[in-house]
């Protein structure tokens, strides 16, 4: 992965900070420091799993991280592995030998994901409990493995997401509709095969909740189909979504669908799920490089939530105090926050939400002299965009104004991809390899 910043004082240090929270937080080396291999045995989360007592050991799995780590994997299975397939955003596949790596929608879901999770379902329901099935899983699985249940279509289903995504809703709210439209989310993938289980899982939700990370497909689910529909009511979205999906959930809260399997379920005795990486140690790996550069670091936070251009505002005054107190001759400050802020989008434009929050920290730090704000998406594509973020300055405001670009009608229109084009502020690196939360650096001087 090559990370390409604008030119600035502060590029190569940035580089490093980024790239050292990316690095540590990249599929395959979080599924290598989760398995172990000794001859025969597996060793997860100090759990053994001798290979000689299962007929087959397949790997299913999807997310943007998904073909790093089925990469990883397989290095380490060997020809004890039988095969598998893993979906991943269009862009982040990578060479596999065993594995096949499907490519799909994300954000939004499309017929390519619709096949790959059909695929998938038809693997897992044909293993017994002799076999042993591996999941990976990482953010962006719920986009990229739409399972629609029958009567619901694809198009509903691409339909519903776009709207929920666009809404503002946080992603336990938006998987928890998920979870109550699909065939294999919210436990479902546990409940339709008898195999041995064990999903190891990237993490990109706030507090590592394994049965909201992409939809949790095997993990108890403790969201039901009223709260889906409460959800779909409180973003005012339950009377434009179709009448087949509102029947379902209707029919759900009565008692007539089958409810998400919940904890106890027989199905999760055979599973275990095992969280091997998140962003806080993508937050604590970026600081530890800021420290070894020299800056004095403190983590501001590790789950900043909130409208990215509120939070981004908020971000960017803090450095006014700091300011105050960093004087020539002293050491520089960094103040490093991860999260996974929200954006409400009602304008027709393009951008992203660290794109958003990194405007917004334009705006507060306009004049500052030495001062910089980076907003990063660990997974390189923030929003639908090929931009990772982008990295603004106390000077990005005049800037702006000398070029005529205002920024707030960029932010009313969520339109921040073609001005921070257009001011050279981007931050690029293509697919990552993982998919952690968002990162914001603050530098002063
Ligand atoms: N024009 C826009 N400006 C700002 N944000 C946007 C715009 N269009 C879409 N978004 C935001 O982009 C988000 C989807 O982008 P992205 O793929 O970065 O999310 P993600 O959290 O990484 O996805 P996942 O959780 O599935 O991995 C949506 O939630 C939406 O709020
Ligand atoms: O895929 C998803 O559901 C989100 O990325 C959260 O994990």
């Amino acid at each position: 992965m090559t990370i390409r910043l604008p030119t600035s004082p502060v590029s190569t240090l940035l580089k490093r900070v980024l790239g050292r929270a990316i690095n540590v937080a990249e599929g395959g080396a979080a599924v290598k420091r989760a398995v172990g291999r000794r001859g025969d045995v597996l060793t997860i989360a100090s759990r053994r799993f001798d290979l000689r007592r299962y007929d087959r050991v397949v790997v299913l799995g999807a997310g943007k991280a998904a073909a790093s780590m089925a990469r990883a994997l397989e290095r380490l299975l060997g020809n004890r592995l039988e095969g598998g397939l893993v979906v991943v955003k269009y862009g982040h596949a990578v060479p596999t030998r065993r594995i096949v790596v499907y490519e799909a929608g994300h954000p939004y879901p499309d017929r390519a994901g619709f096949h790959a999770a059909r695929r998938l379902m038809r693997a897992a329901s044909t293993l017994s409990k002799r076999d042993l099935l591996i999941v990976l899983l990482s953010g962006g699985a719920s986009s990229l493995l739409p399972a629609p249940v029958p009567g619901i279509s694809l198009s509903d289903k691409q339909r519903v997401t776009r709207r929920l995504l666009r809404s503002g809703a946080g992603i336990q709210e938006v998987n928890t509709v998920r979870k109550h439209l699909s065939a294999l989310k919210g436990g479902r993938l546990a409940a339709m095969t008898s195999a041995r289980i064990v999903t190891l899982i990237l993490s990109d939700v706030l507090g590592d909740d394994v049965s909201a990370i992409a939809s949790g497909p095997t993990a108890p689910d403790p969201s039901t189909f009223r709260q889906a529909v409460l959800c779909l009511k409180r973003r005012r979205l339950w009377s434009s979504v179709s009448p087949s999906m509102r029947k379902h959930l209707d029919r759900g809260c009565r008692g007539l669908e089958v409810e998400t399997p919940k904890t106890g379920a027989p199905c999760f005795r055979h599973v275990l799920n095992v969280l091997i990486g998140s962003g806080a140690l993508a937050v604590s790996e970026a600081a530890r490089a800021a420290r070894e550069a020299g800056f004095r670091t403190v983590i501001h936070s590790i789950n900043l939530t909130g409208e990215a251009r509120l939070a981004g505002a908020e971000f960017g005054a803090m450095a006014r105090d700091l300011r105050r107190h960093v004087k020539p001759g002293r050491k520089p400050c960094c103040v490093i926050t991860g999260g996974e802020t929200t954006v409400t989008v009602s304008g027709q434009g393009r951008g992203g939400r660290a794109q958003e929050f990194a405007v917004a920290a334009a705006q507060a730090i306009a004049g500052l002299p030495n001062v910089w704000v980076a907003a990063v998406g660990t997974d390189g594509t923030d929003g639908p965009t090929d931009a990772a973020g982008a990295l603004v300055s106390g000077q990005t405001a005049a800037q702006a104004l000398r070029n005529g670009i205002d920024l707030n009608a960029a932010l009313k229109q969520n339109n921040t991809y073609p001005i921070l084009k257009r001011l050279g502020a981007h931050i690029m690196t293509g697919p990552t390899g993982t998919n952690v939360n968002d990162l914001y650096v603050l530098l002063v001087f």
